[in-house]
């Protein structure tokens, strides 16, 4: 068996005094689509934090690429393939759509090939058109989901080998939810990007992703696959 892309063995966060993930055990297969689900405040975006090293380890390691980055600053992840696109976005609203892509290629610093100075790559207007069309336009201008396709288009001009998504589908419009799920499935045929996913929408998460894992109080209390169990019987740990 191929070793995983990403994994997590024990890990555990804490915002100050207050322990917020306990033991997390969790391994994404190069390749792969895993959605993270769970109610509010259960502690899944502090788990993607932790990941991208915005949250440090308290206890544990995590490995990316084989190698262990547990000790490695969010820049360096970034700069090492984990990519991010938050919850809320956070697009620079008065920087253009062009400068906002622009701000991704900074986790290509120190990369060879002179990747950061190509610019942002075309294959980000292939999978969103509507990026190209608006081009000069202000982010903070921009519909919620031109917002969500320039917040993973920002992440992809850096390149990444996993990419991250807190609830890519929050506050989105359901005809532009399939347009975000359609540039997904690309992302990882067409780009080879393996995904992490946290989703509250388990239709999306079933129809995307390959695994799931239900966080309860901090902890992964259930794992499974997508396509041998259905979302309803997993949405009793989730619905509230
Ligand atoms: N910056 C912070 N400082 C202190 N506590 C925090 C901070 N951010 C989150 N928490 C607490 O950590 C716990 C987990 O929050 P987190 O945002 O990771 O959950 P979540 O599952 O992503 O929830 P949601 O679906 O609402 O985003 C909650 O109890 C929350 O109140």
């Amino acid at each position: 068996m191929t070793e995983p892309l990403l994994t997590l063995t024990g890990a555990a966060t804490s915002y100050g005094q207050s322990q917020v993930l306990w033991d997390i055990d969790l391994a994404v297969p190069a390749g792969g689509a895993v959605a993270l689900i769970g109610r509010n405040g259960v502690g899944k975006t502090t788990l993607l934090k932790t990941i991208i090293g915005a949250q440090r380890l308290t206890a544990g390691r995590m490995t990316f690429l084989g190698r262990d980055v547990s000790a490695l600053g969010p820049h360096q992840r970034a700069r090492a393939g984990i990519g991010y696109v938050p919850q809320g976005r956070h697009i620079f609203p008065h920087l253009t759509v062009r400068e906002n892509l622009e701000t991704g290629l900074s986790a290509l610093a120190g990369r060879s090939g002179g990747a950061m100075k190509a610019g942002v790559p075309d294959h980000i207007f292939d999978l969103f058109p509507k990026l190209a069309q608006i081009i000069n336009r202000k982010g903070g201008v921009l519909s919620g989901g031109e917002q969500q396709q320039l917040a993973i288009g920002r992440a992809l001009a850096g390149q990444p080998s996993l990419l991250l998504l807190d609830e890519p589908t929050e506050g989105i419009q359901p005809s532009v939810v399939q347009q975000i799920e359609d540039a997904l499935r690309r992302i990882r045929a067409d780009l080879g990007v393996t995904v992490l996913i946290v989703e509250q929408y388990l239709d999306f998460a079933w129809s995307f992703a390959d695994s799931y894992r239900v966080m309860q109080r901090g902890r992964i209390i259930r794992a499974g696959s997508t396509r041998e169990e259905t979302a309803a019987e997993v949405a009793h740990l989730v619905n509230i």
